[in-house]
Parts: structure tokens; sequence; C-alpha cells
């Protein structure tokens, strides 16, 4: 029989959750008093049932309703106070995220009955194959409108086995996306194998797509699988599909028509049964305008098309998304750090985010390493503080200056620290970018 595991958190430490709820006998209970705490545990082990206890309305409204959104994938059950459930707060969260609740006294009868039906329908659904995830598969967070939308089309696409275009600016979670596809698919125990079709040198495309004889050019000295026919029983994932050479195009419509590969200097089809998966920043239409990419190919392989939004369309996200990655990269952040100030929430509201979320993750690790107060300020963040504030208190040419630093700290940003890039972006030589930096203090 398998152990049943509870996670238990608890404003009021072991003691309260033994005098409220008894001995929990059955379950391998583990305690936390606080939900940074949980996400550590969370962050190493899964727990398919918790049990939220809080006695005295201690546990903060945002900070609870952001973890729940959080971790929505666990069977939460309620024990309050009954005096807390007049807080129309609390009764809207419970009835959003809570799957039973109980007051105190706590009936104890009936909390085993609500643990254990939690767990057995967690089990139900666990290992079904819409919902089993590939191991190391990682999940699209966030609770805006549109990444909510994003995920309901992403499960219904993820059951139909045809090609997938999937559009949106760098840095969006395109990758994240088509994983997230294939680890939703009947294909998650198969492979899911990703290639950047703008990183490899045109010369070498073909024979890394299709693979190659023995003999097919000087230096084949043994025949070679190709990516396509490794992903066979899983999904290749095409990224920059827009920038695959045109005799390419043709050969990867060949393999969509008729599902069979040819290596290169081959002369025997392959049978391969690999969805593909594709991903653009480009406008692929314009592109088949322009000549540059297959009208035929285009229409294959937007069977299904998404778009994921750019973040500057979910910044509802931000705060879950800033709290996740703060987590997530904690043992490499300065000592005294503890968390995020409200200046730097506004300032990232304000932020139009052209890098997307990786520009996120970039920016958090950056602050999170080089901050040295107890909070992350705007500026360890390299954004400006709010517009109006500025304005409000350093007259004119401070407002002038700060504008322009955050224009560069944006662009150098935005260009991964590549000095000639972000001057190139901001219409200035590279001199002056050096010479506006030192002015800024920024740090090349
Ligand atoms: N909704 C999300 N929740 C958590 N992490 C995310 C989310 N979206 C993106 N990420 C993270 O952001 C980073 C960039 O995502 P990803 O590589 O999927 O973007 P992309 O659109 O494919 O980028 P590119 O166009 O440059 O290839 C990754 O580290 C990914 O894990």
């Amino acid at each position: 029989m398998s152990v049943k595991r509870l996670l238990c958190v608890s404003n009021e430490g072991n003691a309260g959750v033994h005098a409220a709820c008894g001995e929990l006998r059955g379950w391998d209970v583990c305690t936390v008093d606080s939900f940074q705490a949980a996400r550590k545990v969370l962050a190493q082990q899964h727990y398919a049932v918790g049990l939220l206890l809080d006695g005295n309305g201690t546990l903060e409204h945002d900070d609870t309703e952001r973890f729940l959104q959080q971790h929505h994938h666990i069977r939460w059950i309620g024990v309050f106070g009954s005096e807390l459930l007049h807080r129309p707060q609390l009764r809207q969260a419970i009835a959003t995220h809570l799957c039973d609740f109980h007051t105190r006294p706590v009936d104890m009868v009936r909390l085993h009955h609500s643990l254990g039906h939690a767990h057995g329908m967690a089990m139900l659904t666990k290992g079904t194959p819409p919902h089993k995830r590939q191991a190391g598969a990682r999940h699209i967070d966030g609770q805006s409108v549109a990444i909510r939308r994003l995920r309901a089309h992403i499960d219904k696409i993820a059951a139909v086995d045809a090609p997938v275009l999937i559009s949106g600016e760098s840095g969006s979670g395109k990758e994240l996306a088509a994983q997230e596809i294939h680890a939703q698919s009947p294909r998650a125990g198969g492979p899911f194998i990703a290639i950047n079709c703008a990183a490899i040198p045109p010369s070498l495309i073909h024979s890394e797509l299709f693979g190659y004889e023995r003999g097919a050019f000087t230096g084949a000295v043994k025949e070679k699988q190709g990516l396509i026919e490794a992903a066979s029983g899983g999904s290749i994932f095409l990224d920059e599909i827009g920038d695959l050479p045109l005799d390419l195009q043709a050969s990867l419509l060949r393999f969509l028509q008729e599902r069979t590969i040819y290596r290169v200097g081959g002369t025997r089809t392959i049978a391969v049964d690999a969805r593909v998966i594709t991903a653009t920043h480009v406008d692929l239409p314009k592109a088949v305008a322009a000549g540059r990419f297959r009208e035929d190919l285009y229409y294959r392989l937007s069977v299904f098309p998404i778009r994921v939004p750019p973040l500057r369309e979910r910044k509802d996200d931000l705060p879950l998304l800033t709290d996740l990655i703060f987590d997530k990269y904690s043992d490499e952040k300065s000592p005294q750090l503890k968390g995020i100030s409200k200046q730097a929430i506004r300032a990232m509201a304000q932020h139009d985010w052209p890098g997307n979320i990786r520009e996120l993750i970039n920016r958090m690790r950056r602050a999170m390493v080089l901050a040295e107060n107890r909070l992350i300020m705007p500026e360890d963040l390299e954004l400006a503080p709010q517009e109006d504030a500025i304005i409000l208190r350093d007259g004119l040419d401070n407002s002038r200056g700060s504008a322009e630093r955050t224009a560069i700290w944006n662009s150098l940003a935005k260009c991964g620290n590549n000095i000639s890039q972000a001057a190139r972006e901001l219409g200035v030589s590279r001199m002056t970018l050096y010479r506006l930096m030192a002015k800024h203090s920024i740090a090349p």
C-alpha cells in the first residue's frame, strides 16, 4: 500500500496541528509554519493532499491566495476558527481553492473522511495519460486570463495528433508551451526533441535533422540517425522554423505528407512516427508573401496555431511569477534579502518587458545577487521607479537623466548586455553608449 503523505501548512506549528486535528493516524505528515517553507518542501517533493490550518487569521490573504493559485494541483483541506469564516476574502478563497473545510472544534471522523476522499480522488487522476507529466517537464505558470486560455487551448490540442505552430515573441514561453503539449499528449512517454533551426549552420542542418548514411560525405564513416528519427514515438520541436532553408522546407513537407524520411546519401525510405511542433517569432504569412517560406508547408504546419501572449499582456501574473523566481533562485540570493518591495512591483508593472519571461528571470536573478537591502528595489532590477514620482520629485533635468538611464538599462537587458546591439537599438555609437553608461554608473 502506498504511504499517504500530507503537507500541513500551519501558523501554529506542530503543537497547533496536534491540538486541532489529533494524531492523523495513517498519514505521513510534514508540517511547515509558513508558505515560504511550504514552497521549499514542494520544490523537492510532490504532495497530492494538503492541510491548511489557520486558527487565528494570521495567514495574510494576498499570500494565501497567491500560494493556493501557485499550487492548484494539490487538493487542499482547510481548518479554520469558525469566527474567521465571516471574512469575505477567506470565504472566497475557500470556495475557489479548497476541496473541503472544517471549523474548530474539528470533528475528527469527518476530517479523516475528507482527507481520505481527497487522497482517493488524487490517486484516480494520477497516471491517467492526459495528465501524466514527462519527468522534468515544467509548468506554464500564471493565472491571468491570457494564460488560462492558453492552457485550456493546449489541453485540447495535446490530445490530437496533428502539427502545431506556436507563435510568440522571444522569451515568452514558446518552448515551454511545446513541452507542455508533448507532456499532456498520449506521446508523453516518448522523447521530446527540441532543435533551434536558427542556431545550426545551414551546411549541417540537413544531416542533423535527417541523419546520414555511411559514406554520404567525407568524414561520414558511420551511419547516423537524425533528430527527426530520434523523436520517433514522441514529438520534435523545431524552433525558429522561419529560418529553415528552402531546400529543407521541401524535405520537411515530404515528411509531413508521407511520414517517411531519407537520410542524407540514402535511397531507402525510413518510416518515422513523430509529432511536429514548430515555433516562430517572425510573421510566417509575411515570409510566405516574400517567398522565403513555402506556402504549402505553412498550411501543413499550422493545423493548430497557438499564440503565446507577451508578458505585457498578462501583467497580472507578475507577482506570482516573481515569487516563483524568488523561490527557485533563493539559494543564490544574498542572505539579508527577504523579498520584493512594493516600489519594485510597481516599477515592474510599468515596464513593457520586451524580453518577456526570460528578461524577468534575468533581472530577478541579478537583483537577488546584487541587492544590498532587505527588499529588492526598482534600481536592483535596473528599472526606473514610477515615472510620475520622478517628475514630481526631481524636476525636468533629473527626469531626462532618469529616462536616459532607463532606456539604456532596457536596451542592455533586451540585447543580453551586447553593447554593439544595444547601441544600434538606441541609435548611438558604441563609444557614446560607453560614455553614457559611465555617466549613469551602469556596469558593462
Ligand atoms: N509561464 C511561465 N511560467 C514559468 N516560466 C516560464 C513561463 N514562460 C516562460 N518561462 C521561462 O522563461 C524562459 C523562456 O521561455 P522559452 O524558452 O520557452 O521561451 P521562447 O519563447 O521559446 O524563447 P525563444 O523565442 O527565445 O526561443 C524559460 O526559462 C522558461 O522556463
